[in-house]
């Protein structure tokens, strides 16, 4: 470009830690609203047409799931079943009662539902998007016109839209596609997870990306969340490096999860069956941090029996000789409710009976667990640790410990999910030989937001400086008595997160291994020093979006 052009950056929400140099194309506009003319045709016909194209879009939309598989084929089924959803039909009988086109009514009665998952906000409303992409797969159908979707382009493109149907983005060329760029969607709507499974580089939620132009030249960076226009020769040339290094990175073997001083940090699995154990491997898992029990049992209604528990627990040890594996005592209750434990009847289950006090007031499924475990360890190899769930006192962490050592085995700590174990961490560690950090349910707990209720989803944010502080608490504590502090919530799967989370003292990071390798390089870039920088800097922020901007600019500038 000549010397009096001026570049300029959009920014998002990158996902991954990739970067693309491409021209954009744009996702054709959505199909114009249909008429609101009366219908000529009568209700009967209408309705028979309206049912029809429903189905058919289904179909459509379900075929593209199997064909797609992962977790694509999961979204995309929630999608045919938006359009086969009973009240939606009737919405749409009702307004071709009124007089509406098939067309129309279908049209107002899926704006309509969009508009109740807006007002819900936070992971319901980024459903809205699936929704108008069934909405205008089902006209498009009406209309026998094709269903809108990604353009075709015999070059590679970075693709501009407004936000990627499931559809498309499960079905997108990878050859392609060089990048995504979206204007809408959150660092948890159905393209930012799709994106994430299929390492595809993407900044999402970019303002101004709509006014972008076919075949602009753009430096697309989910690092630092940056879309630069029309970039200089010396950005596009250091874009190009970066791209071929992130490429040379991902070929070489997996080794382990080290900061760039060589500080050792381990990256482990979360598992919820042994099944997961031959991926975790191959994607470099150095063990298991977290082993879901109570997803061996979810439709069980009688407590499992030992000889059942020890079948399943060998099944996984094996899979892992000479490795660490922490699994989990049963952790029933709100999210993962288990029959044979819970109280159906309790109005505010997640601070209920659950976790180890719905194992204590069962002891002898407490007890039978623990045996099963110590059987499996005694005909295996792995190094197992086990944990209790939900621990809110140092009486508690007495108790399971106890109960553990008793029953034969020899590493028992606890998760500290609760801001009381976060809090007096220093006389948790003094009795339990590890804890493990659950940022899941301990941002659910600082924030007091249900982590089940989109409504409050925004506020399950483990960014939040007050979480930050807590994990601290356990970090510090953990250093001064030389007790291990591993973390096995969502957050250690945020590679910039996790930096800071090391920063603050955890010592070893356990996600789903689709994560490991994305942490894994973000890891290697920092040394000890900067991550316990960026941890300073994120504790120093009024608010999680503070805290990730904070860090996300320090990174990019080192
Ligand atoms: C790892 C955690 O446990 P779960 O998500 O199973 O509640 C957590 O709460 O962060
Ligand atoms: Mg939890």
């Amino acid at each position: 470009m000549s010397g009096d052009e001026v570049t300029s950056t959009l920014t998002g929400t990158g996902i991954g830690r990739g970067i693309a140099v491409g021209t954009v194309l744009r996702m054709p506009d959505p199909l114009p609203e249909p008429e609101a003319t009366p219908s000529t045709l009568g209700p009967d016909a209408e309705k028979e047409r309206a049912r029809a194209s429903l189905a058919a879009t289904a179909a459509v939309i379900r075929h593209r799931g199997e064909r797609a598989g992962g977790s694509a084929k999961d979204v995309l089924e929630a999608q045919a079943f938006m359009a086969e959803d009973p009240t939606l039909a009737d919405d749409v009988a009702a307004r071709i009662d009124g007089g509406s086109t098939a067309e129309r009514a279908v049209f107002d009665a899926f704006a309509a539902f969009r508009d109740l998952l807006v007002s819900m906000g936070g992971y319901m409303g980024e459903r809205a998007t699936d929704l108008d992409d069934v909405s205008q797969r089902v006209v498009a159908h009406l209309r026998g016109v094709p269903a809108p979707g990604v353009p075709e382009s015999d070059t590679p493109f970075v693709l501009v839209a407004r936000d990627l149907a499931p559809a498309d983005t499960a079905l997108l060329d990878l050859e392609k596609v060089l990048a995504l760029v979206t204007s809408e969607g959150g660092p948890t709507s159905h393209t930012a997870i799709l994106a994430r499974e299929k390492a595809i580089i993407a900044v999402v939620g970019v303002a101004g990306a709509l006014s972008l132009a076919d075949g602009t030249e753009v430096i697309v960076d989910a690092a630092t969340g940056r879309v630069t226009l029309s970039p200089s020769d010396d950005e596009r040339a250091s874009a190009v490096d970066r791209a071929a290094a992130d490429r040379a990175a991902a070929s070489a073997p997996v080794g382990p999860g080290a900061l760039a001083d060589g500080t050792a940090v381990p990256l482990l699995a979360n598992l919820g069956s042994s099944k997961g154990a031959a991926d975790a491997v191959a994607k470099g898992a150095e063990g298991v941090g977290l082993f879901r029990t109570e997803f061996l049992f979810l439709d069980a209604e009688t407590a499992p029996s030992v000889a059942d528990q020890t079948a399943q627990y060998t099944a996984l040890l094996e899979a892992f000789p000479g490795r660490k594996v922490v699994v989990r005592a049963l952790d029933a209750g709100a999210d993962k409710p288990l029959s044979f434990l819970n109280d159906s009847a309790e109005e505010n289950p997640a601070l209920g009976l659950r976790g180890l006090r719905a194992l204590r007031a069962n002891e002898s499924v407490l007890r039978d667990q623990l045996t099963a475990l110590a059987a499996a360890d005694a005909a295996t190899e792995a190094d197992l640790w086990v944990m209790a769930p939900m621990v809110s006192t140092v009486e508690e962490t007495r108790y399971f410990t106890q109960l553990a050592r008793e029953l034969g085995l020899k590493t028992a700590g606890v998760m500290v999910e609760v801001p009381s174990s976060a809090l007096l961490a220093d006389r948790i560690l003094a009795v339990a030989d590890f804890a493990s950090i659950g940022t899941n349910d301990l941002t659910q707990y600082t924030l007091a937001a249900d982590r089940l209720l989109g409504s409050v989803a925004s506020f399950q944010d483990p960014w939040h400086p007050a979480v930050l502080k807590l994990v601290g608490e356990v970090g510090r504590a953990g250093a001064e008595l030389g007790k291990p502090v591993g973390i096995c919530g969502e957050a250690a799967a945020d590679p910039l997160l996790a930096v800071v989370l090391v920063g603050l003292g955890a010592t070893t990071l356990s996600m789903s291994p689709a994560a490991l390798a994305d942490v894994r390089s973000e890891l290697a870039r920092h040394t000890l020093d900067e991550a316990r920088r960026f941890a300073a800097l994120a504790l120093s922020e009024s608010s999680a979006v503070e805290a990730r901007a904070a860090v996300t600019s320090a990174a990019a500038g080192t």
